[in-house]
């Protein structure tokens, strides 16, 4: 696998990609996925399609048994439950946690912390225990840990699965105005058409492949009203 950007226009690039769990049933079987350098993709297919597992294998989790993977550094993860990702017992904490393999002074990581606080509008909340967290908020400081480190691409899966529509809708509208101002290259996992309009464009997922891709203005306006993937994927197919 190599992790050196060869087009510099690209935030992320998969060429050929192949993974399975075993070699009876490939997951990702020949994927190709390109994002430009500072927008903003949605990643959509049905359950148990492998979105996941290529949000995983982008990420460095998990390696492809073939293909390459070329992304602009550092990168941020989000989960879809932020109890899996947050680990400190505050916020602050958990933010400048983020940050200890950057060698930074902690007059640095102070600002830093700020900083990615003041992004996803969560200032005052530096002191709070995680605990003491709603879960919108939740994703608002695993996001903030992203961008503590000056991550150049963000990956999301299903962010919102958890969130009720209005967080979910503020959660979507806030990485958009985020990745735009600081130019992130940002890859999000969805079920939630609704959520496609915030993107610059999609990609669907079907055996192992992306078989669709495009701008989401470029879908009809009743696909857009409509919830449910599998029959809007019925139609695109
Ligand atoms: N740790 C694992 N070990 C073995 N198989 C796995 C593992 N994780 C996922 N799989 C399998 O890999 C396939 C792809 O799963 P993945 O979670 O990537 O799909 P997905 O498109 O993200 O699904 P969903 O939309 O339901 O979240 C599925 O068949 C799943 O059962």
């Amino acid at each position: 696998m190599i992790f050196i950007l060869k087009n510099p226009s690209l935030g992320i690039n998969i060429k050929q990609l192949h993974f399975g769990w075993n070699s009876q049933t490939p997951v990702l079987n020949g994927c190709d996925l390109a994002v430009p350098e500072g927008e903003f993709w949605m990643l959509l297919g049905d359950n148990g399609c492998g979105k996941s597992t290529l949000l995983r294998l982008i990420g460095g989790i998990l390696s492809p048994d073939q293909g390459t993977i070329d992304i602009n550094n550092p990168l941020g993860f989000v989960f879809q439950n932020p109890d899996h990702q947050l680990v400190m017992p505050t916020v602050a904490a958990d933010i400048a946690f983020g940050l200890v393999e950057e060698k930074l002074t902690l007059p640095e990581v102070k600002v830093r912390v700020k900083e990615a606080l003041m992004a996803v509008n969560l200032l005052d909340l530096e002191r709070r225990p995680i605990y003491a967290l709603s879960g919108g908020q939740k994703q608002r400081i695993a996001i903030a840990g992203a961008i503590a480190r000056h991550c150049k691409v963000l990956l999301l899966d299903e962010p919102t699965a958890l969130l009720d529509p209005d967080t979910q809708i503020e959660l979507v509208a806030l990485v958009q105005k985020i990745v735009k101002e600081r130019g992130i290259t940002a890859l999000w996992v969805t079920h939630r058409l609704e959520e496609l309009a915030y993107a610059d464009g999609y990609f669907l997922l079907d055996k192992g492949k992306v078989i669709k891709k495009g701008k989401p203005q470029d879908l009809f306006p009743q696909l857009l009203r409509e919830t449910n993937i599998k029959d809007t994927m019925e139609k695109w197919r």
